[in-house]
């Protein structure tokens, strides 16, 4: 153990006078798959929040924020797309390298998760691989695509060629059109089966990672028992997952149209964006956010 007093600088004489000591800078350890996977064992809650430029990065890390999830909900919430399905791979990269010098520029400590966009994985393993490799090159440390059985191949391929995934079930917007809309997924007892199937597949093709979005509260509790070594990160999916995730400018009160139910405003009673952000990394710490008396579908 150091000795933090060793640490502590001497008042430091300026032509403008005598600056106080420098404090220490803090002694956070990066955030890794292995820090993940014991803040899993103590059962200390993951928090995730979308960030897509380099300050609100950064600021969402000081906030003590473990993941920062690019997501191409930047479509939506940056570029004012209808949907996700027109973000392209060099847009998500452009964004992701953004966030990343934002968080070396400030000694970052954050998981750095990138979205790959649609069509840039459905196609084969190989143009998933290559997609990933560009959002890696870019900064992520982990890649996310959506969707169910059929990408446990997909992951296999990448997490087998050293490129951490994380994946997506339940509302998928990329697959919003075929959805029919954002509903609640996984109500009937057939469509839960599934998703329970799905899963376990995809804990067993190496996700580490699992999104679950809209999906009734009590199936993403079973999901998470089934799943020891995939964490995953509920959106609108109560308060039984491993960790939990929101898109920034929805906790932050600002949005382009209406707001989903499961999003909860931080800002209100903040008074700062940086604020915001510890109180929500609190709120979901403590198992107060969400609170599933109020969405669980
Ligand atoms: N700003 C923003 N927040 C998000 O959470 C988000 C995005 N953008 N873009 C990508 C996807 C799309 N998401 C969405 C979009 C709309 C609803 C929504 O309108 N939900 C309604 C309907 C619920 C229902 O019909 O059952 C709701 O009231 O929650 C939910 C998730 C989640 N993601
Ligand atoms: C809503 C989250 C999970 C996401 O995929 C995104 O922000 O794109
Ligand atoms: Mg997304």
């Amino acid at each position: 153990m150091t000795d933090p007093a060793q640490h502590q600088a001497a008042p430091q004489a300026t032509p403008y006078g005598t600056l106080p000591p420098a404090s220490p800078l803090p002694q956070r350890r990066p955030v890794s798959l292995p820090r993940l996977a014991q803040m899993r064992e103590t059962g200390e809650k993951i928090t995730m929040l979308t960030a897509y430029d380099a300050t609100f990065a950064a600021v969402a890390d000081a906030a003590g924020v473990e993941c920062i999830l690019v997501g191409d909900s930047l479509g939506m919430v940056c570029q004012g797309l209808p949907s996700t399905v027109g973000v392209s791979l060099d847009t998500m990269a452009y964004h992701t390298a953004s966030v990343a010098r934002g968080l070396h520029r400030v000694q970052g400590t954050a998981w750095l998760v990138a979205d790959l966009p649609y069509g840039t994985y459905a196609e084969s393993r190989e143009q998933a691989l290559r997609s990933a490799c560009t959002l890696m090159q870019a900064g992520a440390h982990m890649v996310k695509l959506e969707g169910g059985g059929w990408t446990a191949p997909t992951v296999e391929f990448l997490v087998q060629r050293g490129v951490p995934v994380c994946a997506h079930l339940g509302l998928t917007p990329q697959t919003v059109h075929a959805l029919g809309g954002y509903r609640v997924q996984g109500k009937t007892e057939d469509a839960a089966r599934t998703l329970r199937k799905e899963a376990l597949e995809l804990q067993n093709a190496g996700a580490a990672m699992l999104v679950l979005e809209m999906v009734p509260a009590a199936l993403a509790a079973e999901i998470t028992a089934e799943l020891p070594h995939c964490h995953t990160i509920g959106i609108g999916a109560g308060n039984g997952t491993a960790g939990q995730v929101l898109v920034l400018h929805d906790m932050l009160g600002v949005n382009l149209g209406k707001m989903p139910k499961f999003v909860h405003n931080f800002m209100q009673d903040a008074g700062s964006v940086r604020g915001a952000m510890e109180a929500y990394v609190q709120a979901v710490k403590q198992g107060r956010f969400p609170d599933n008396t109020l969405h669980a579908w």
